[in-house]
């Protein structure tokens, strides 16, 4: 198994390699050359498969032996015993057409930790291996750096510095982030958006002298082992419900920003898991449900909402959908983006539209709706939603047909969005690591968001 880029001109590179590269060097995202194509047998194999079981499977097709298989193992084994779930990622019926997929089980309480405390073993793996210097740098709305962060703090011969737009995370994330006080860890609070932050780390690994001078390694879906990380529970949810007698027309309704989560879906659907619709739920962020529903990829005016991990405008992962959309052509995808990047939007041909509306359906959920469907659902069946996982329920109740089954990806605890939550007089107790941030010193350096800033904080810090 190789990687390529959307963009085509990187040549084809390995695992390790890949992981490495991050963004590639091409300024496009790498894909593997080809998905694994899995039999129905294998499927039905993998059905009793505890979840480390499962991983280990999935990651070996990608893997290449790159990494021997009792070290992958003891990788995939130490990342998830970090999980308070002994199933990682459980699913919970909520009613007979409804189940939610509980990711939150990790220590930052968000399904980032599923492909980060993965991504962070393996960068202390590789970096071990190879006596190579890691330099992370990451951007984040919130749950992606508290993960990031979680996954290497203390670890020796990684350095991380995570941006995150000012004021605009929870208090929650702002605090896991924050208050960790191990010295390899960097948190810069943009005066700006999470596009902004996203931006700037882009055009910094775009630099490609500047990337390989100082190290700079990905842990965004920008790199491809988190999207990789993240297919593994498709898998398992629909062999938990297949394994209740539940196995025709599953849907999966995913709370989407940066389109790394359903992409990964994408990709499950693709090697052979027989999923029945994608559902794709933005809240008034709504630039991909426009899309799909439009054929018109254009970011609207921010919105800030009850949702904020998922304020984002330009969703990353985007360009690796037109690159599955557009049958592999990289040339295309290339005057794509380069048409994005001068006119800022980009239209799908009418036949192309009706191929996207095949693999996703999308609804945008306003603020209000988002705020009731956790009332309802928390008076009618005594669970209590945060705020993403609400639009994906939200989502589902509008867009999966009677008899359907869906399971909505529940993609953090609701302690996280405590503010929100409260808006509905909805009082909850936090867990005890969440509420012992609270009296914690925070570490953060506020600052305006240029490159050139950005660059001078981290050569300071690398
Ligand atoms: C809690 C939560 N839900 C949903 C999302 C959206 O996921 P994605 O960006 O992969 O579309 C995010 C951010 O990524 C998030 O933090
Ligand atoms: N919602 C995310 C945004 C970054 O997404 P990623 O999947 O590319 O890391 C966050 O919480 O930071």
């Amino acid at each position: 198994m190789k990687y390529i880029s959307t963009r085509g001109q990187v040549a084809p590179t390995g695992f390790i390699d890949a992981i490495l590269m991050g963004l590639a060097d091409d300024g496009g995202l790498l894909v593997p050359e080809q998905l694994p194509q899995l039999s129905e047998e294998t499927l039905k194999q993998w059905q009793q498969l505890s979840y480390q079981e499962l991983a280990l499977e999935v990651f070996s097709l990608f893997v290449n032996n790159e990494i021997p298989r009792a070290d992958l193992k003891k990788l995939v084994d130490d990342s998830y015993s970090t999980f308070r779930h002994e199933d990682v990622t459980p699913v919970h019926q909520i009613n007979e057409g409804l189940y939610v997929l509980e990711l939150f089980h990790g220590p930052t309480f968000a399904f980032k930790d599923v492909a980060l405390q993965f991504l962070g073993n393996l960068y202390s793996y590789i970096s071990r291996k190879n006596n190579s210097i890691i330099h992370i740098l990451g951007a984040t709305s919130g749950d992606t750096g508290a993960s990031a962060i979680e996954g290497v703090r203390g670890k020796e011969g990684i350095r991380i510095c995570i941006l995150h737009p000012h004021q605009k995370v929870s208090k929650v994330q702002e605090l896991q982030m924050t208050t960790v006080s191990d010295t390899n860890v960097l948190n810069l609070s943009v005066e700006g958006t999470f596009d902004d932050c996203q931006r700037i780390i882009k055009e910094l690994f775009a630099d490609v002298d500047f990337k390989h001078q100082y190290h700079l390694r990905a842990i965004n879906s920008i790199n491809i082992a988190r999207i990789l990380a993240q297919t593994v529970y498709y898998f398992y949810a629909y062999f938990q419900l297949a394994n209740k007698g539940q196995a025709e027309k599953i849907s999966f309704s995913v709370p989407t920003g940066n389109f790394g989560d359903i992409f990964a879906g994408y990709l499950a659907q693709q090697m052979g898991l027989p999923i029945h619709k994608l559902i794709l739920a933005t809240n008034e962020n709504n630039i991909l449900a426009r899309f799909v529903n439009e054929g018109l990829y254009q970011p609207g005016d921010f919105r800030g909402t009850y949702s904020p991990s998922m304020d984002i405008q330009v969703a990353s992962n985007f360009e690796r959908y037109l690159f599955y959309l557009y049958g592999g052509d990289a040339a295309t995808v290339t005057s794509l983006m380069a048409q994005f990047k001068a006119e800022g939007r980009i239209v799908i041909p009418e036949q192309l539209l009706k191929r996207v509306q095949a693999d996703f359906s999308a609804y945008s959920v306003d603020n209000e709706d988002c705020l009731n469907t956790i009332q309802e659902y928390h008076e009618k069946y005594g669970y209590l939603l945060d705020p993403h996982t609400a639009c994906g329920v939200a989502a589902s109740d509008k867009l999966a047909a009677d008899g359907e089954v869906t399971v909505a990806l529940s993609t953090a605890h609701p302690a996280k969005f405590d503010e929100s939550i409260r808006l509905r007089n909805i009082s909850q107790t936090y867990p005890e690591q969440i509420q012992a941030l609270f009296d914690k010193p925070q570490n953060q350096i506020v600052v305006d968001g240029t490159n050139e800033e950005i660059k001078k904080q981290l050569l300071t810090f690398f």
